[in-house]
């Protein structure tokens, strides 16, 4: 019998279970890093999700996955999964966060999902959008719409630093050139990075990581999967969908979202606090460590979870396999 996403216990379990399935989809990538394989890579951490979700008891929905029906044979969108029976729940995943990291060998590519009770994730179309994204100290303080140089004035001050000292993560994209020479200009500091801008946004709810602020443009899938960790973190996202063309403007449209353009505020992604967000690494980065393999053949993984919606709720977990 499907039922409503609404004790503490059963999503403690769920996420327990969704852990599960992060760290297999991670060791079935894993033997991919720098390979120069993406979609090899991807494929492997794709079938491994689904198999393993594939025996959750849940009444479960993948409304972020790998593309349309037409596009992606697994974990498509609207594709149902788990047994069935037990909670309603929107699935958000990305197998490999960072495709190109992975095939390269390079840090911070992750498994990535965020899970919510059903109906309560923004769908979003694969297609850009405008993010940015702080740590519950700046919850409520920051406005996509004002000057970059007001938000990083405002975070300054809620953290309490100079602004001299604060850290902002932008995606190193020609687009972002104007936002990288205003960080300058304001007297703050870059962290650049290549890919991967879900570790970024995680990145700024957490304490002892130097990173205060993301701002950019990524992919909408990747930005509502951060705002759910934002939300259980108890940090900030808001964001804009670009859409480029009228193609992109119909398609959002025929995803329910009947006015495209408007500013998505944290509760407009993600509708509850009955939410999770979990990630296993799987190559070095700042969030995590990769996957390991010990001289004993054992191997070992390192997870990240965040549950609920009250904010600084976190947990690393160190599994060996
Ligand atoms: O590479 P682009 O077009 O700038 O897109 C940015 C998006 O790509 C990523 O860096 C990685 O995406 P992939 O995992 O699909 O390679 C995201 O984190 C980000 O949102």
């Amino acid at each position: 019998m499907s039922m409503k996403l609404d004790n503490k216990e059963d999503i403690q379990q769920l996420a327990m279970d969704f852990l599960a399935v992060a760290q297999e989809a991670a060791l079935s990538s894993y033997p991919w890093v720098g390979k120069g394989k993406k979609n090899e890579a991807d494929g492997a951490g794709t079938e491994a999700m689904r198999t393993r979700m594939g025996s959750i008891a849940m009444d479960g929905t993948v409304v972020i996955g790998e593309g349309e029906l037409d596009e992606a044979p697994m974990l498509y969108i609207g594709e149902r999964v788990g047994t069935g029976r037990g909670p309603l729940v929107d699935i958000a995943v990305d197998p490999v966060e960072g495709t190109t990291l992975m095939s390269k060998g390079m840090d911070n590519a992750l498994t990535v999902i965020a899970v919510a009770e059903k109906g309560h994730l923004l769908h979003a179309p694969d297609m850009y959008m405008r993010k940015i994204a702080v740590g519950p100290k700046a919850k409520g303080k920051i406005d996509i719409e004002a000057p970059l140089t007001e938000n990083i004035c405002s975070v300054a001050r809620c953290l309490g630093k100079d602004i001299s000292e604060v850290t902002v993560m932008i995606q190193d994209r020609n687009r972002h050139q104007s936002l990288i020479q205003e960080v300058f200009e304001a007297g703050a500091k870059v962290k650049l990075f290549s890919d991967g801008d879900v570790t970024g946004a995680i990145a700024t709810g957490i304490e002892d990581i130097d990173v205060d602020l993301l701002v950019g443009t990524g992919g909408a899938p990747e930005g509502v999967i951060a705002a759910v960790a934002l939300r259980s973190l108890g940090g900030d996202f808001q964001a804009q969908l670009i859409c480029q063309n009228e193609e992109e403007f119909n398609r959002c449209v025929g995803m329910g979202l009947s006015d495209p353009d408007r500013i998505l505020r944290l509760d407009d992604m993600v509708r509850s606090d009955r939410c999770f967000f979990v990630a296993t690494g799987i190559t070095d980065g700042i969030l995590l460590n990769g996957v390991r393999k010990k001289a004993d053949g054992s191997m070992l993984t390192h997870s990240f979870i965040t549950i609920g919606g009250r904010g600084n709720n976190f947990q690393f977990v160190e599994t060996r396999h």
